[in-house]
């Protein structure tokens, strides 16, 4: 403690004061005549870089392009985030074009968004600067580009996990929501001018599904897995040195629903579809063309195939006959196209031959290891026939005529496509199944049911044959004009 006695008056403090001031201000003028500005510039900067306190925060800047090409890490951010957003966001963007499906969701200016991921707090806020002066003159009277970025900040500690874990982690959710929403295409060929043909594509938006499908349960399962497992296996089939592809083959009557199988893989994989109409094909060079042009995550589907090929007598579409080279496609050419041509280019595809006449179908196709899957589709069963009945008409449980339709159904052919045809004649159930018990004791009387099992087989032989034969002897032309039915 100090005794009154031994405290400075206040006159030697102030005049300590102003010595030690005029000190200073004599050590300022020193300083700034003799080092240079940007000497004492870097001095000063260098100063409160050490003295100043750390900031514990780690911002990413997510900037929209890269130079020239986008950056992708900021479109994913942008569809994640539209899943993040909280009720504290106070503004957002929303628009809509004639080709989306869904509204689109964008953040504003300036919002942020708060998103946990492992424990971890991930701050994210969407910066729109105005982008800087173009040099060019012809560009000053065009409107300033916004210079868009997202700014990522959390606590530098969880840096690595953020680049190794977390970025990942959003770009696969970014493809998974975009995968949901991409409206799928279907192409066929479009026939131009002087023989030119290329493929033309819309909407794919055939609602069939696996849960729409009357078919056998445990075949539904198999053909599902076994389209997740090739889904999985890239890794795998890049190890064993075979190309990302899987083949099956859809085989069974008209109307058994293989084109409804078609759309329901489609649509389960969202992949797109290209229908090969081979009838329409002419030339070597156009598969040759047609097949590299088709994308990667799609469905090549060559439809009927015991009648679209070994057409002895190609034509050009308008009857002329075709000079020197006049053209067979034969299924083996087609195949060496595929596992030639087809197989060394792009990721992901899927090829399905439709047929209702394996049993014509050339050896070549058939052979173990050309298709990976042989998909029989049949008659409707009584399990189908449910399934149509609660997707068509609501039941779910009980009917007083289920129990006479499946005994009807067990000794009938009609396909899930005859079934379905009733039971949409009316949206009063009892009306529709009567209607369907009518139809199927209609083909019981016209003798469609054979008494035994070999009678039955021979039953459907007999009616093959004879539709092949029909078939056989209908001028080949016409066919090519469409006049098969096209489900897709
Ligand atoms: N298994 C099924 N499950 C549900 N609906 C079906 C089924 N099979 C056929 N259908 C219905 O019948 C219609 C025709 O079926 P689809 O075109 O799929 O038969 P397909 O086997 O391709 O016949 P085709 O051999 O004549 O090309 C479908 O649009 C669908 O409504
Ligand atoms: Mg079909």
């Amino acid at each position: 403690m100090f005794s009154t006695k031994e405290m400075p008056s206040p006159s030697s403090l102030f005049s300590a004061y102003a010595s030690m001031t005029a000190s200073i201000m004599l050590f300022r003028s020193m300083v700034n005549d003799l080092i240079p500005y940007p000497i004492r510039n870097y001095l000063f900067s260098t100063l409160c870089y050490f003295f100043k306190p750390r900031s514990q925060i780690l911002t990413l800047i997510i900037e929209e392009s890269n130079g020239m090409a986008r950056n992708q890490v900021y479109d994913a951010s942008e569809i994640y985030l539209c899943t993040r957003i909280s009720p504290n966001t106070k503004k957002l963007k929303i628009s809509k074009t004639p080709k989306d499906q869904n509204l689109t969701i964008r953040l504003e200016k300036g919002e942020k968004i708060v998103d946990f991921y492992e424990g971890v707090e991930l701050k994210w806020r969407f910066v729109c600067a105005e982008a800087e002066k173009s040099n060019n003159p012809n560009d000053q009277f065009l409107p300033r580009a916004e210079k868009r970025s997202f700014q990522l900040s959390f606590h530098k500690k969880h840096k690595d996990k953020v680049l190794a874990s977390y970025m990942p982690y959003i770009l696969e959710r970014a493809k998974a929501i975009k995968d949901e929403q991409r409206v799928l295409k279907m192409f066929t060929l479009n026939m131009r001018n002087y023989g030119a043909i290329t493929w033309e594509s819309i909407n794919l938006e055939h609602p069939a599904t696996f849960e729409t499908l009357a078919m056998d349960p445990e075949l539904k399962n198999a053909v599902m897995e076994d389209l997740n497992r090739f889904i999985k296996r890239k890794e795998f089939y890049k190890r064993v040195g075979r190309a990302w592809k899987r083949g099956y083959l859809l085989c069974g009557p008209p109307g058994t629903g293989k084109s409804s199988l078609v759309a329901a893989m489609a649509n389960y994989l969202k992949f797109d579809v290209y229908d090969l109409q081979l009838a329409n094909i002419m030339r070597d060079s156009d598969l040759r063309k047609l097949l590299p042009a088709t994308g990667n995550r799609s469905i090549l589907v060559i439809e009927d195939i015991d009648c679209s090929v070994d057409l002895p007598d190609r034509r050009y579409g308008d009857g002329r006959k075709q000079p020197d080279h006049h053209v067979q496609l034969t299924l083996s050419g087609l195949l060496n196209f595929i596992d030639g041509l087809w197989s060394s280019c792009g990721d992901e595809r899927i090829i399905i031959f439709t047929t209702n006449h394996k049993d014509r179908l050339d050896p070549a196709l058939l052979r173990p290891g050309r298709m990976d899957m042989h998909i029989h589709m049949s008659y409707c069963s009584p399990q189908g026939f449910k399934l149509l009945a609660s997707n068509y008409l609501g039941i779910r449980g009980y009917h007083h005529l289920f129990g006479e339709i499946e005994g009807l159904l067990n000794n009938t052919e009609a396909t899930p496509a005859q079934v379905a045809e009733e039971l949409m004649k009316s949206e009063d159930a009892d009306i529709a199944l009567e209607g369907l018990v009518k139809l199927l004791k209609r083909k019981k009387l016209e003798g469609d049911e054979p008494m035994d099992k070999d009678a039955k087989k021979f039953g459907i032989r007999e009616a093959k044959r004879q539709k092949a034969e029909t078939k056989r002897r209908s001028p080949r032309i016409s066919r090519r004009k469409g006049s098969r039915r096209r489900n897709l």
